[in-house]
């Protein structure tokens, strides 16, 4: 094990504070090659694929990264946009809109965006972090329900990175934010929004990203903090039990997943009579292959073809200014006993209104 050799320590060296947004991460193209080398290292990491490492080896290689891709790859194609993978164009956007807002705060922070898998990488953007002379780093995921998979994976690939580095900078970690009261009100204006301009559907539809129904059976909070998230909106937009349907998508492999799945769900609910329904993704906060190609596309043909009448696609949360200024709550209650400057709470309404300028959405 070497260390990298750092500039010598003096006292008095100006210190810096950031933040870093971590989300899953996307292909660099939608392209089958850019799809394997994803996929491999998304895979291949065993909290998100929990069988003997040997079995999963030879399904990995045997199937999943030669067959698939080609199939996956075109799925990418119908969602990528012209700067380049959705996920990747929304995360970078977040970025640069949550730095402004935190410096009219009073956080003059350096603030970036990192995948998990994919570019660009946790320890690249720690690397440049660190190069840039921040000695506080506070770790955002973009996942606001915890998971192993997801959340615990990410602070994995900062683990291994201090394991290289000499003098590590402070870290702290934002596990959760499922119920955050910002986050949940920023859900609320995105579908208040679309409800003004385009009406109001039979049933809300909430779909979630799934994950193996073992790993609920054998610890993982994710089930119990998706339901708490659509309890909350549920009860902020005054929807009854009836009104409200939680889903889980994005099934992968043979297991169980979390049930009831989406797409089955929304074809039993045209058959019902459901005319129209609303679907909206609250696990993600930017859109992505899982809600533009499966959601968008797919679940709508397949309640339409069951029967169903309208199907409302409402946008995940991107660069909504209700969300980035949760961002901006979250982050600074994380980073309380940081030096910092007072908060100047009369640029705020001055903040939304350039926010705007620059091309956020209310
Ligand atoms: C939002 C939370 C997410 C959880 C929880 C999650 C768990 C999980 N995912 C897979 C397998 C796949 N996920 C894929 C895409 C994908 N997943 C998330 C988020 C969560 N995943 C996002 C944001 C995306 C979109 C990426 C994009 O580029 O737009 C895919 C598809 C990618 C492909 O190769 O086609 C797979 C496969 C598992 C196994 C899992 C839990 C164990
Ligand atoms: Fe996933
Ligand atoms: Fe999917």
């Amino acid at each position: 094990m070497t260390f990298a050799t750092e500039p010598p320590f003096r006292h008095g060296s100006p210190e810096r504070t950031a933040v870093l947004l971590v989300n899953l991460g996307t292909p660099d193209a939608p392209t089958p090659a850019a799809l394997r080398r994803y996929r491999a290292q998304f895979l291949g990491d065993p909290r998100v694929v929990e069988i003997p490492r040997v079995l999963w080896w030879l399904i990995l290689h045997g199937v999943i990264l030669r067959v698939r891709p080609a199939k996956s790859a075109k799925k990418y194609e119908s969602i990528w946009m012209p700067e380049g993978s959705p996920l990747q164009v929304w995360s970078a956007g977040q970025a640069t809109l949550l730095r402004g807002y935190l410096g009219e705060r009073g956080h003059p922070v350096l603030v970036r965006h990192a995948m998990r898998y994919g570019n660009p990488s946790v320890p690249s953007v720690l690397d440049e972090l660190k190069a840039e002379g921040a000695t506080r780093i506070l770790l955002l995921p973009m996942y606001p329900q915890y998971s192993g998979p997801t959340t615990a994976s990410a602070w994995d690939a900062v683990g291994e990175w201090s394991r290289s580095v000499r003098h590590v900078p402070e870290f702290r970690f934002v596990n959760r934010y499922h119920d955050d009261a910002a986050y949940i009100e920023a859900l609320a204006q995105r579908v208040l929004a679309h409800w003004q301009t385009e009406g109001r559907g039979d049933k809300l539809v909430l779909s979630f990203h799934g994950v193996p129904k073992r790993t609920l059976l054998l610890g993982d909070p994710y089930h119990c903090e998706c339901l708490k998230t659509a309890r909350l909106l549920g009860e902020r937009l005054g929807l009854s039990r009836e009104q409200l349907v939680v889903t889980f998508q994005s099934r992968f492999g043979k297991a169980e997943w979390l049930q009831p799945y989406t797409e089955p769900t929304l074809i039993e609910l045209a058959k019902q009579g459901v005319a129209r329904v609303d679907v909206m993704c609250p696990g993600f906060t930017a859109d992505c292959l899982e809600t533009l190609e499966e959601i968008d596309q797919e679940a709508r043909e397949a309640f339409l073809e069951a029967g169903g009448k309208e199907f409302h696609y409402i946008p995940c949360l991107n660069d909504s200014h209700p969300w980035i200024a949760a961002m901006a709550d979250i982050a600074m209650r994380h980073m309380q006993g940081w030096p910092m400057k007072p908060a100047d709470a009369s640029s705020l309404e001055a903040q939304r209104q350039r926010a705007l300028a620059a091309g956020a959405t209310d």
